[in-house]
């Protein structure tokens, strides 16, 4: 790989003895991982089941190194949300936010989704968890992510910083910058990371990232906890922007937390007047640890404004539009979900705890999406059947992952079935994958038109 001429002679000075390790590390396999989704499997059952060969990931307990020759993007497991490919360093992250159930949770830069999907299965669906992407086309990707792994308790908004902190002073007990960057990190994974580099790139990143950092810390709640993580070397761009925004908020200091072996800690002497606390700070380097090269700085805010003025949502609440969904529950589910219901257009959503107002925000996803309604008819959606359960439906079908049938399912033919009419939930060897209706012994196939698999497997 041809490493640009201004990136190699900066990390010759930083690195000095290293640089040559570390430049072998461009010659060395990348390390492939994945994470399993405890919102849909336990990871012993996911240790049985997988057909991947896994190996454990020192730092993330959901984390697996899996082998070259696998290939877990293109299989039924996948699509039934049972785990998320990631890069392994990239899932410290998730990891140091820590998030717990029934907390506010806000991720700033989310898209695709590693972390938010990560943060979402520490959180147990409890709790609000805001997941936030300022290109739309990501925003999407973000959103569709938050579906396949089947988390309920999520919005998702397209919008940039400054407009969130005026929505949510104060309001958050961890959030996540996960900053865009010059991705000097991902350089061995993504070729046009490298294209794209140059040394007044790193300069605009760096501008960007204290913006979004400014306001991160304002929506973060006293005592709350603020992740800062980027995938570059650059000190500009990591102690770098630490520093100044320690010095320019008095109110934050750095969480020391314990580093898992072959971590690094952030270097203090590579930025002009760095702060002492910069050496609390985590480096990941791609020559000391199986993973690609990452910062991370935890902060704590240690007091501040104890809140803002914050407005509730619109709730819906007519229920005579709700009645096609209660009947629908009724007749097909053991239990409905219910809680604050919104309804946006025809599509029908069950709103997080602790959310606030989004009137005037550009919304993706406001909650998880229960289903449509046409004419006072009800029809569950792709979001509802990925969240649920075996157990929590009258009829289900399952499909068996060698068969001829789940291939069928996923190319979204209606495949023979037997059983009283009604709403089927499908799944792949116990985990919910769709939904299907079935009449007259044929179970029609309701997988999403744009998922659907096309050409030979
Ligand atoms: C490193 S990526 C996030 C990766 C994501 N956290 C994950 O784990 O999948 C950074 C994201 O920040 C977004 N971004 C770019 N400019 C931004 C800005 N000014 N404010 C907020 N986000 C921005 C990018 O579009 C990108 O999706």
């Amino acid at each position: 790989m041809e490493l640009p001429k201004d990136f190699r002679n900066k990390m010759r000075d930083l690195l000095k003895d290293e640089y040559e390790d570390f430049m072998k590390s461009y010659e060395d396999h990348k390390a492939q991982g994945l994470r399993v989704n405890t919102l849909k499997i336990d990871m012993e059952e996911f240790q049985k089941m997988s057909p991947f060969h896994l190996d454990k990931i020192p730092w993330v307990k959901e984390g697996f190194y899996y082998g070259d020759i696998d290939r877990p993007g293109k299989h039924p497991y996948h699509e039934a949300g049972l785990y998320y490919i990631q890069e392994p360093s990239a899932m410290a992250a998730g990891e140091l936010v820590d998030p717990q159930p029934g907390e506010r949770v806000l991720d700033l830069c989310a898209a695709p989704g590693g972390k938010t999907t990560h943060m979402a299965a520490r959180m147990q669906q409890q709790g609000f968890l805001l997941t936030n992407e300022i290109h739309p086309a990501r925003a999407k990707i973000l959103s569709q992510n938050v579906e396949r792994m089947g988390i309920t308790n999520a919005v998702v908004t397209n919008e940039t910083p400054a407009r969130l902190a005026e929505r949510f002073p104060g309001y958050f007990d961890r959030i996540l910058v996960d900053a865009p960057c010059s991705g000097e990190g991902m350089f061995r994974k993504d070729p046009d990371a490298c294209a794209e580099w140059s040394l007044e790139n790193v300069a605009v990143c760096a501008g960007r990232q204290m913006d979004i950092l400014e306001h991160a810390g304002t929506m973060l709640r006293p005592g709350g906890r603020l992740v800062y993580s980027t995938c570059t070397f650059s000190p500009e761009e990591n102690e770098g922007i630490i520093s100044q925004f320690l010095k320019k908020n008095s109110n934050f200091e750095v969480e020391d937390i314990q580093v898992f072996e072959g971590f690094d800690r952030g270097r203090r002497d590579w930025v002009p007047e760095g702060v002492a606390d910069l050496e609390k700070t985590i480096r990941i380097w791609p020559h000391h640890v199986q993973g690609e090269g990452h910062y991370i700085a935890v902060l704590r805010k240690t007091d501040g404004a104890e809140h803002g003025k914050w407005k509730g949502p619109k709730v819906f609440t007519d229920k005579k539009t709700l009645k096609s969904y209660f009947q629908f529950a009724e007749e097909n589910l053991r239990e409905a979900p219910t809680g604050e219901f919104l309804l946006f257009g025809e599509q029908l959503y069950l709103l997080p705890e602790g959310m606030l107002s989004l009137e005037n925000l550009k919304v993706v996803r406001p909650g998880w999406h229960l289903g449509t309604i046409k004419k006072n008819r009800f029809e569950p959606s792709h979001a509802m059947a990925l969240a649920l359960k075996g157990e929590q439906v009258k009829h289900k079908w399952n499909l068996p992952v060698d068969s001829r049938d789940i291939l069928a399912f996923l190319k979204g033919e209606s495949l023979e079935a037997e059983g009283p009419k009604g709403w089927y939930l499908v799944e792949v060897d116990g985990y919910s994958i769709g939904w299907g209706k079935l009449s007259d012994r044929t179970l029609k196939n309701h997988y999403p038109k744009g998922l659907r698999w096309t050409g030979n497997y």
